[in-house]
């Protein structure tokens, strides 16, 4: 062998050495022992994301909660020939077993809105329920990560914050509001505007989960785009609406599920990345954060890591149009804050939710 071709040959095999090892520590996080609970799973959203989380290889174990229905729900998605084991808990009396032990809790319980309503208008009823099941998550599994769907998102992930820091357990990197939907939505409507591939476009959504405070980031998209305004200003109303426009089509028959059973999917197998190891998962999520001085919770790039958040990135350089929809969201994302924080500070409603027949 010529010294050219020992070089080629030396080269190739650290490559292929590195990919066996890639391949290896691929498989091995993969394979980590991973339980998931969900609650609220017989609901809209619940019942797909627990279908979802059953297909996910990440997933060994599976706890479905709901006050009502879980055990069908469960009995149904358990038939699915993947990993995960599942088993359904119904009534208040069975969240702390379903609880036990849980890596990450996941929670879309509550009401959704009808058309004509805001999301702030969910707060009396949800602001309870998300205050209940937070206090057994930290009464059960206090180290598991949470992901909040519940609405209103900009007020039920302080309420969990007070709820946690009652309880002794609050670890504000182990608490993320999902705001996964709005990135899926700004891709999409993206993509569709500019006939690029859905699933290679990309770009940061940053503040909060409703309406002005939803803020895509078009001039951080990749691929770079170049946007008029009437196209920015049509895109940006498009992605702060979507949820709206979900609830018109509906009429009166709730709000999205399908979508944000995938977008909730997608956030909570980052999430168990992060926890298995995988280096570089990057999700923007509405968690406690100083980015934005005088805004306690911000949703934005997060790095994913072993404890849940490892590093809140910087935000970048954001164009006038972004900076102007920044400043428009401040004063509603900071009452919406103060809103869940004095929710439990004052007591609370320590409601349960109205059971549902289905
Ligand atoms: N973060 C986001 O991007 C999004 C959030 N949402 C929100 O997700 C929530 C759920 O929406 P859907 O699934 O469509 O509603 P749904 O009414 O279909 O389901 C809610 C489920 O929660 C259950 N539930 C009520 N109280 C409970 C309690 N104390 N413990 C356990 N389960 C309880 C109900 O029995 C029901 O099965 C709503 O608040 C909605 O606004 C909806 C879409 C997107
Ligand atoms: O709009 C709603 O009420 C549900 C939601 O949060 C969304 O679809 O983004």
């Amino acid at each position: 062998m010529n010294f050219r071709a020992a070089g080629i040959f030396r080269a190739t095999a650290m490559e292929a050495s590195k990919l066996v090892l890639r391949r290896a520590f691929a498989r091995s996080a993969s394979s980590a022992k991973r339980r998931v609970v969900i609650l609220g799973a017989n609901g809209g959203i619940g019942q797909p994301l627990s279908l979802l989380m059953k297909l996910s290889p990440l997933v060994s174990d599976l706890g479905l909660y709901d006050i009502v229905g879980t055990p069908g729900v469960a009995a149904d998605v358990s038939h699915v020939n993947s990993r995960a084991q599942v088993a359904g808990f119904a009534g208040e009396e069975n969240l702390g077993k379903c609880l036990k032990d849980a890596d990450l809790v996941i929670i879309p319980a509550g009401v959704p809105r009808k058309p004509g309503m805001d999301r702030d208008d969910l707060f009396n009823v949800n602001a309870g329920i998300v205050q209940t099941l937070c206090t057994a998550v930290a009464k059960n599994c206090p180290k598991a990560l949470v992901n909040i769907i519940s609405n209103p998102v900009n007020s039920t992930v302080p309420i969990a914050a007070e709820v946690f820091k009652k309880s002794g357990t609050y670890d504000p990197n182990r608490l993320f509001g999902v705001t996964t939907l709005d990135v899926v939505r700004a891709r999409t409507f993206l993509a569709s505007a500019k006939k690029l591939n859905p699933s290679e476009v990309d770009l940061p959504v940053i503040g909060g989960h409703a309406g002005a405070t939803i803020l895509p980031l078009f001039s951080q998209a990749s691929p770079k785009v170049s946007l008029s305004t009437k196209e920015l200003d049509a895109l940006t109303k498009r992605t702060q609406d979507g949820g709206t426009e979900v609830v018109k089509a509906k009429a009166g028959k709730g709000s999205a599920t399908l979508s944000m059973a995938y977008a909730g999917a997608l956030f909570a197998e980052a999430c168990l990345k992060g926890l298995n190891g995988v280096n570089n998962v990057i999700e923007c999520t509405y968690v406690e954060s100083s980015v934005v001085p005088g805004l306690s919770f911000f949703s934005s790039k997060v790095r994913l890591g072993k404890e849940g958040v490892d590093e809140i990135l910087e935000l970048g350089s954001l164009s006038d149009y972004e900076q102007k929809g920044l400043e428009a969201m401040k004063d509603e994302l900071k009452k919406s804050i103060e809103k869940g924080r004095k929710f439990v500070q004052s007591g609370g409603g320590g409601g349960g939710g109205k059971k549902k027949k289905k």
